[in-house]
């Protein structure tokens, strides 16, 4: 294996070569049925014979689709309503504009000020994940990487929304529901692609449903546990959700809606902990990163703590965590729907018309990257960043994008920094993993790893 870092090229499916390709009915793994065309061109029309269909890859036009025209380009329905039955109305699953509201109500959870004083969850978490690690250690344990950061995750989290460490059984059960639910809906996709309707999904099996309720049902018991005991700080998101209001109507969450945002955060998590883990896996591979990451730290850090004011310095670090959200985006792919007929560059667009945009295709697009298939971190440093930022969007861009995308990078730069600096983690079965395209981007099979000590 080529382990130089800047020559490494971690797991991918390969495109396929023969043509075009037929959108009806795809194989088990979405991402192995993209041709190697899609990663070539601006624009590729990928109807399918229910679906006018285009995959739009052409920076500039991804401006207008998401920055200059996120009024007519909405949210396309599909893939979003499967989500509903977990996540409600939240903003996320909501397809018009009209929750706007709700992003501003939300927005005081995401500032720096916030991600400031609740610095100290993520380190405390951290350190307990450390003592985690060590005894994983001792015992001589092997384990599922994707459990572990799962549940680093999640602490994280609920500290940030509660003011309190997660407890075992809680976690337990929050993770059993989430899972039970994902799972589910990525059976439902893969059967239905086999079954030739690509893009067109059937309502969710009551077991989806279930799970899902099950997990809200535990959202408000967690809620109402909360604001009986009182302890939570006026730092925690939960103290900032209950004081929002709504700027056009004065009027606060309700309780739905209140569910809805807790429900969030906590699912949210799990795309951290996706991205993590590809890090993990892929630093594994590439001895020459990690030693960068333990420089970087000891000479921004010494053998002291990370302070807050010090991550702006962790550039490599931070670096990597981008690469491989470049490389790796949780999200693969973002649809949108033309709300009324349009022209978007040479494309007349009938009302209804979906447009795709895949991240996962973006940023291995050959005409955008150099080298898109490598792990470089340090491709951000050079001088064509700002060609290679038009053509980063794992948190989306505009007017809906991630309102969570500058605390996942704050934190997944300083979960990288600590935990590098301290273990290897090393993968016992590389070979034989690969991403999987459905709705989320996971791996083919559990990445299972064994913790040492530096
Ligand atoms: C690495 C972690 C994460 C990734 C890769 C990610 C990615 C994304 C993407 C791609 C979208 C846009 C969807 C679209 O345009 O259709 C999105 C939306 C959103 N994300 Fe994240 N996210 C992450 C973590 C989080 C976290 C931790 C939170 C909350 C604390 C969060 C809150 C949201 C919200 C509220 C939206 C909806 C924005 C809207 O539609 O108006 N995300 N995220």
């Amino acid at each position: 294996m080529d382990t130089n870092n800047s020559l490494y090229r971690p797991p991918a499916p390969h495109p396929y070569t023969e043509g075009t390709g037929d959108f009806d009915g795809v194989e088990t793994n979405l991402l192995k049925h993209l041709p190697e065309e899609l990663y070539k061109a601006d624009v590729v029309d990928i109807s399918t014979s229910d679906r006018t269909n285009y995959l739009v890859n052409d920076p500039d036009l991804i401006s207008v689709i998401f920055e200059e025209k996120p009024e007519i380009f909405v949210k396309a329905e599909g893939m979003i309503e499967l989500l509903r039955p977990l996540l409600g109305d939240h903003p996320i699953v909501t397809s018009n504009n009209r929750c706007l509201d709700q992003r501003d109500m939300i927005r005081p959870i995401g500032t720096m000020r916030t991600q400031q004083v609740n610095f100290e969850h993520i380190q405390d978490s951290i350190g307990r994940f450390s003592d985690y690690c060590e005894e994983i250690r001792n015992e001589n344990r092997v384990i599922d990487l994707s459990l572990l950061l799962r549940r680093l995750n999640a602490d994280i989290a609920y500290r940030m929304l509660f003011s309190n460490e997660l407890p075992k059984d809680v976690f337990k059960e929050i993770n059993s529901h989430a899972r039970d639910f994902e799972l589910r809906i990525s059976q439902l996709i893969r059967e239905t692609a086999e079954q030739g309707v690509a893009w067109q999904l059937p309502k969710l099996p009551q077991t989806a449903m279930y799970a899902a309720q099950q997990l809200r049902y535990l959202v408000s018991m967690l809620i109402d546990g909360n604001i009986q005991s009182n302890s939570f700080s006026h730092h925690s998101f939960l103290h900032k959700f209950l004081i929002a209001r709504s700027p056009e109507t004065n009027i606060p969450f309700t309780r739905k809606q209140l569910i809805d945002h807790v429900t969030t955060i906590l699912n949210s998590q799990e795309l951290a902990a996706a991205v993590l883990m590809w890090a993990f896996f892929v630093l594994s591979q590439c001895p020459e990163a990690k030693q960068k990451i333990r420089e970087e730290v000891r000479k921004v850090a010494g053998h002291d703590d990370i302070h807050f004011e010090q991550l702006s310095r962790l550039r490599y670090t931070r670096n990597v965590f981008r690469e491989i959200l470049r490389l790796y985006p949780p999200i693969p792919h973002l649809t949108r729907r033309a709300s009324r007929p349009l022209k978007l560059g040479k494309l007349d667009l009938q009302e209804g018309t979906q447009i795709t945009v895949s991240p996962w295709i973006v940023h291995r697009h050959k005409q955008y990257w150099f080298n898109p298939d490598r792990f470089d971190p340090e491709r951000y440093m050079r001088k064509d960043q700002h060609i290679i930022m038009k053509s980063f969007l794992p948190f989306g861009r505009g007017l809906r994008m991630c309102t969570g995308a500058s605390s996942a990078i704050l934190q997944g730069t300083l979960i990288l920094a600590r935990i590098v600096s301290k273990f290897d983690i090393d993968i016992l079965n590389a070979d034989k993993v690969e991403p999987e395209g459905v709705l989320f981007l996971e791996p083919t099979r559990p990445i299972v790893c064994k913790v040492t000590p530096v």
